[in-house]
């Protein structure tokens, strides 16, 4: 059987002098799998969307959807690969018309009745029914963003790619943003890919993660796993702030491990490692306590609100250690 979406030794760079795009990409999508494509800035992320979606073509390898080649900008009437929608952080709705209009206008050569019952069922599954008569500029971002997403699955597409879906948005739509997008893949059967340099937002949905770097895919897979063995100093960094250890006296000489911050346990017994607090910073749920162990400066969470004052001296001990193969 065809894959559902495969990259095959994938090569695309926007100039050939400098280091740009991405290269030696090798990924597999299933169909109805949540996606995360994840790492830092300028790493490749838009890019591997758009080699989907059929924005950009390969210099060298190809992208295949059900076994066949996706078709570039210049092979195409219109960009963009007719199963798929891609929703991107640039508002391209029309700002002065209807909700309902702006959901209601994707769907040419549909009669009126079937339009209006299809436009009321998608603004209901992604609960912006209440909005239907609000013109676009009169809505929050957050609440554009699922006007953007209704009109994408109005279409009734088998692949949603979402460019940062979570980078405007509070704490709050977050959350329901999530949900929606859980929703989509289950009701819906879309498998949706999407973007996110914040990988918390990413591990939260995803049940697939890529991570790239440098136009690079340096790992892939199950986001529970990676995270609790993230083997490279990139992906801890990433995916939990974590503090790379590496060189001090209590460790076995040339072995590198990470430590997240919420696994440094802060205690008020005499025993464990002494350090001096550098600062404390709340955060709501928790104290960030900066410190200094060895010269290296470290993090930890302190989730009980010790009485922890800056310039004091206080002991630790890691809970858990991650070894680390590699330095990216
Ligand atoms: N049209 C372009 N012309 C030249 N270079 C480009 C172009 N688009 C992207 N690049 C470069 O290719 C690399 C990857 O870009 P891409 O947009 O895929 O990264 P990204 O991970 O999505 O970044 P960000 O998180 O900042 O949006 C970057 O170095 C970027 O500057």
């Amino acid at each position: 059987m065809d894959s559902f979406i495969k990259f095959t030794d994938v090569h695309r760079n926007y100039s050939p002098e400098q280091h740009s795009g991405v290269s030696g990409i090798n990924l597999e999508i299933k169909k109805g799998e949540i996606v995360s494509i994840v790492g830092e800035s300028g790493s490749g992320k838009t890019t591997l969307l758009k080699l989907i979606y059929g924005y950009l073509v390969p210099q060298e390898g190809e992208v295949t959807y059900l076994g066949k080649r996706i078709l570039g900008p210049a092979e195409k009437l219109i960009p963009g690969h007719d199963d798929m929608r891609m929703v991107t952080q640039e508002v391209t709705l029309n700002l002065y018309a209807r909700v309902f209009d702006n959901i209601s206008g994707q769907l040419s050569n549909t009669d009126l009745k079937t339009k209006k019952e299809l436009t009321l069922q998608t603004m209901e599954f992604l609960r912006i029914d209440h909005l239907a008569n609000k013109k676009i500029v009169d809505l929050s971002g957050g609440e554009q963003q699922r006007v953007a997403i209704a009109r994408a699955i109005i279409t009734e597409p088998t692949v949603l790619l979402l460019d940062e879906p979570f980078s405007q948005i509070d704490t709050i739509l977050k959350k329901q943003l999530r949900d929606d997008i859980e929703r989509l893949s289950k009701f819906l059967n879309i498998t949706v890919i999407m973007v996110s340099h914040d990988p918390s937002d990413a591990l939260s949905v995803a049940n697939k993660l890529v991570i790239i770097k440098d136009g690079k895919i340096v790992r892939q897979g199950c986001p529970k796993e990676i995270y609790a063995n993230p083997e490279s100093d990139y992906v801890a960094k990433l995916l939990g702030k974590a503090n790379i250890l590496e060189g001090f006296s209590f460790l076995e000489s040339g072995k590198i491990f990470a430590a997240y911050p919420q696994d440094i346990k802060i205690e008020s017994s005499a025993s464990g490692i002494s350090v001096k607090v550098k600062a404390v910073h709340f955060n709501g749920i928790y104290n960030e306590i900066t410190f200094i162990l060895e010269e290296k400066q470290l993090i930890a969470y302190d989730f009980d609100f010790m009485e922890i004052q800056p310039h004091t001296e206080v002991t630790i001990s890691f809970k858990k250690l991650k070894p680390l193969d590699k330095l990216a």
